[in-house]
């Protein structure tokens, strides 16, 4: 299959690249960090035994964990007390009624049962007992351990973004390994990261990591999910996300998880765009970082992408949330996606959303596809007046003109 690769070349990029990689993020999912009856203090142990490993083998490490919210649930005690939930219970009935199908009390609390006020206060209150957790078991390892919260704003402002960075590798210089999260209690939906796999994967982008290790409750990326498919199998080695490789991924979730296996896809691909491998793999699983960068054959790993994207292309397409659409025609698609023009307005023939200058715009075929993103010099006002016409019609329509181009190539990356 064009998108895999055999055993033996895979075994070779395993061991190269792990041996090469000198820094590491590595992200971890609330499935494996939560048991039956609380935190899973064994898979926090581990994980600090195993980062402090790699930090000792002279790597830069970064951890991006979840589980604030599950943290928050067990030490509330959240799941035995339903009252606290009205509308998780009042949504729970409603499903029940509309399916005849009674659920599993162990789905009732799930997080996409809470509302957004909940999950945001449980992530206050399981924050601190996350990090109280990492902060002892660290310890345990003469290992300093720094807190940083993150939203999305914090990345989408380029400036905010390079000063996140700036702090992280002063971190690194002193020899302590941050521990990143994203900030939930004051996140809303405008600043939120799609899920901890997104932002794990701009973190590393962020910090131009040589690997993104992305622990979770699955041993693998099956060629389907496994919880729904008994016959699934494993897939050891990836040369490239083609979508025969998103489509194994699916939509489905885990009961504690945010994002899926889809979401993970998404941040394999931003990282290997970056120029980085990346690992998905049991959290659960004892000595997994010694296991994986001794070179065996656990988990899935997937190479980078070949030609490596600029950082600054990298913030336009994977960082910036896109506030509107343009609809181009054939001319303006071929110009941009294959022969690496700027977007002129007579190439435009319909736009969605309203934006401002420098915002980030997508940009569609006639069919809908996807095959732009990019900055507009444009407003979304000026630009309604100004699609399909010539560039020598600009000043004439607006009465000013500060640039020919809707989109410059230079801000312009093609999907
Ligand atoms: N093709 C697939 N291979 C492996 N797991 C899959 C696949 N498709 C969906 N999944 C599901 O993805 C889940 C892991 O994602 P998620 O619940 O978000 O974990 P985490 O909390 O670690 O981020 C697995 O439990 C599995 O059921
Ligand atoms: N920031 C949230 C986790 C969000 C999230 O994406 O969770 P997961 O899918 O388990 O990685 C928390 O700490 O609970």
């Amino acid at each position: 299959m064009k998108n895999q690769i055999d055993r033996e070349e895979g075994l070779y990029f395993r061991q190269t690249l792990f041996d090469k990689a000198r820094r590491v993020v590595v992200k971890v999912g609330s499935a494996i960090l939560t048991a039956e009856d609380g935190m899973d203090y064994d898979v926090i142990q581990n994980l600090a035994r195993e980062i402090s490993f790699l930090h000792n083998s002279g790597r830069e490490v970064i951890l991006v964990t979840s589980g604030a919210v599950a943290a928050g649930r067990k030490k509330l005690d959240f799941s035995d007390k339903p009252a606290w939930s009205d509308q998780a219970v009042r949504s729970q009935k409603t499903d029940e009624k509309a399916t005849g199908v009674k659920q599993p009390t162990t789905t009732r609390f799930s997080d996409k049962n809470l509302s957004i006020k909940e999950k945001q206060a449980l992530a206050a209150i399981g924050q601190s007992c996350l990090m109280h957790l990492y902060d002892e078991a660290f310890d345990n390892h003469d290992k300093k351990i720094a807190q940083i919260l993150l939203t999305h704003s914090d990345l989408s402002s380029r400036s905010r973004y390079l000063n996140v960075r700036n702090t992280i590798l002063t971190l690194f210089k002193l020899g302590v390994i941050p521990v990143v999260n994203e900030n939930d209690t004051v996140s809303t939906e405008e600043l939120k990261f799609s899920d901890n796999d997104n932002l794990g994967a701009l973190v590393a982008n962020l910090i131009e990591a040589d690997m993104f290790i992305c622990l979770t409750d699955v041993d693998a990326l099956y060629d389907a999910d496994p919880q729904q498919d008994s016959t699934a199998k494993p897939v050891y080695t990836v040369s490239e996300i083609t979508p025969e490789i998103e489509a194994m991924a699916g939509n489905s979730k885990s009961a504690l998880g945010t994002g899926g296996m889809q979401s993970k896809i998404n941040a394999v691909k931003m990282v290997a765009a970056g120029g980085g491998s990346s690992f998905i793999g049991p959290g659960k699983k004892r000595d997994i970082l010694q296991h994986l960068f001794s070179g065996e054959m656990v988990g899935t790993f997937f190479l980078p992408q070949q030609e490596k994207m600029q950082s600054r292309k990298r913030w336009i397409a994977y960082v910036l949330k896109p506030k509107g659409t343009l609809v181009l025609d054939k001319g303006a698609c071929a110009a941009v996606s294959e022969n690496g023009k700027s977007l002129l307005p007579s190439g435009v023939i319909g736009l969605v959303g309203e934006f401002e200058i420098g915002d980030s715009v997508v940009c569609v075929d006639e069919d809908g596809t996807k095959i732009a993103v990019g900055l507009v010099n444009y407003a979304s006002g000026d630009l309604f007046r100004i699609k399909g016409l010539r560039t020598d019609k600009i000043e004439q329509v607006l009465g000013y003109k500060d640039v020919d181009e809707i989109m410059h190539r230079d801000n312009l990356v093609v999907l």
